[in-house]
C-alpha cells in the first residue's frame, strides 16, 4: 500500500542566504543563511558582541548586507531599537500620532485603535508627559508602539527586557504574547524568560555566523530514569513509557514534569536526562 506523508510548510516570509556583513573592513557576519516562517517567533542569541544586533539591523534594512541575499517577503516591517531616541520633544501621545501621519493614517482613522493599545500597554496616565521625563519601561512601550501602529507583518526587536523592572518585563511579555498570534515577531536577547515564553525557535550567532538556526519548542519533556523496581512506575499511570532493562524514558506534558520528577526521586529513582522532546 502507497504511503503519503503530508508535510505542511508555513509561508517563509524572510530567507537569509550566504549573508555576509563587513563594518569598516572588520567581518560581523558571514556565511549567515536561515528562513523564517510567519508567525514563528524568533529568538536571536548569543553572547555580547557576537553580531545580533547587526544581524536584526539587516533584516530591518536599516544596513544592506556586504554580499549574500535576503529576501524579504513583506514591506512592512517594524523595528524597535534598543534604546529609545533621548531627545525627542513629544508627549507621548503627540509622538505616536505624529508616528502614525508620518505613515498616512489619520488621528481618527487610528483613535479607537490607538486608545485600546494605550490601554493595553497601560500607559494611559503618560499619555501628556513629555517622553524625556517617561521611565525607561514606558518608553520601551512607546518604542513598540509606534512599530505596530502601521500593523507591521514582522516585528523586530533589539533587547525589548533589558532595562525594565520584573513589572514591567511581566507586562511587556504579555503584550508580546498577544502580539505573536498576529505578527511575526524577532528578538534579539540575553532573557530566558523571553525565550521561554514567546519564542518558537532560535537563532544562534557565535563568531559572526549563524550556529543553529532552529529549535523548535516542544510542549513535552523526556525524562530519563533508571528504577529500583517496576512496581511503582505502574502505580503513577504513565502513558507514554519506554523500558531498556532497568532504565525507562518517560514522556511527559512540560507542566507535569516538576510534578513527575519530585515522586521519582521520592522513591529513590536517578534521574540520568531530562530533555525537550524534539
Ligand atoms: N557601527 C559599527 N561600527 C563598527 N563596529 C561595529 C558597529 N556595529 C557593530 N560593530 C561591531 O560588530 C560586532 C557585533 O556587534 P553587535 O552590536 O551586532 O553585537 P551584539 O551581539 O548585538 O552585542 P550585545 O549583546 O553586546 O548587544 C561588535 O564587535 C561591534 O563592535
Amino acid at each position: 500500500m502507497e504511503k503519503w506523508v503530508v508535510v505542511v510548510v508555513g509561508k517563509v516570509i524572510l530567507e537569509a542566504s550566504n549573508l555576509k556583513k563587513e563594518i569598516d573592513a572588520s567581518i560581523i557576519l558571514e556565511h549567515v543563511s536561515f528562513k523564517i516562517e510567519e508567525h514563528a517567533s524568533t529568538a536571536i542569541r548569543g553572547s555580547n558582541g557576537s553580531g545580533k544586533s547587526t544581524l536584526l539591523k539587516l533584516l530591518a534594512g536599516i544596513y544592506e548586507p556586504t554580499s549574500g541575499k535576503l529576501i524579504r517577503n513583506t514591506n512592512r516591517i517594524g523595528y524597535v531599537p534598543e534604546h529609545f531616541p533621548e531627545n525627542l520633544r513629544f508627549k507621548l501621545k503627540e509622538y505616536l500620532v505624529s508616528v502614525a501621519s508620518f505613515h498616512g493614517i489619520s488621528e481618527t482613522d487610528m483613535e479607537t485603535e490607538l486608545s485600546e493599545y494605550i490601554s493595553l500597554f497601560g500607559i494611559e496616565p503618560f499619555i501628556n508627559t513629555p517622553l524625556k521625563k517617561c521611565s525607561k519601561g514606558t518608553k520601551q512601550k512607546v518604542g513598540i508602539l509606534q512599530a505596530i501602529l502601521f500593523k507591521p507583518d514582522i516585528l523586530l526587536l533589539d533587547e525589548p527586557l533589558t532595562g525594565l523592572d520584573t513589572n514591567s518585563q511581566q507586562n511587556l511579555l504579555a503584550i508580546l504574547e498577544k502580539l505573536k498570534t498576529k505578527m511575526t515577531i524577532i528578538f534579539t536577547t540575553h532573557e530566558n524568560l523571553l525565550v521561554d515564553n514567546i519564542a518558537n525557535q532560535i537563532l544562534y550567532v557565535k563568531d559572526g555566523r549563524v550556529l543553529v538556526h532552529t529549535e523548535t519548542k516542544s510542549s513535552y519533556r523526556v525524562i530519563k530514569v533508571r528504577f529500583p523496581n517496576k512496581a511503582f512506575l505502574a502505580e503513577l499511570e504513565l502513558k507514554e513509557i519506554h523500558m531498556e532493562e532497568d532504565l525507562a524514558f518517560i514522556t511527559v506534558p512540560i507542566d507535569k514534569s516538576d510534578f513527575l520528577l519530585k515522586e521519582l526521586l521520592n522513591r529513590n529513582c536517578s534521574v540520568l536526562e531530562v530533555r525537550e522532546r524534539i
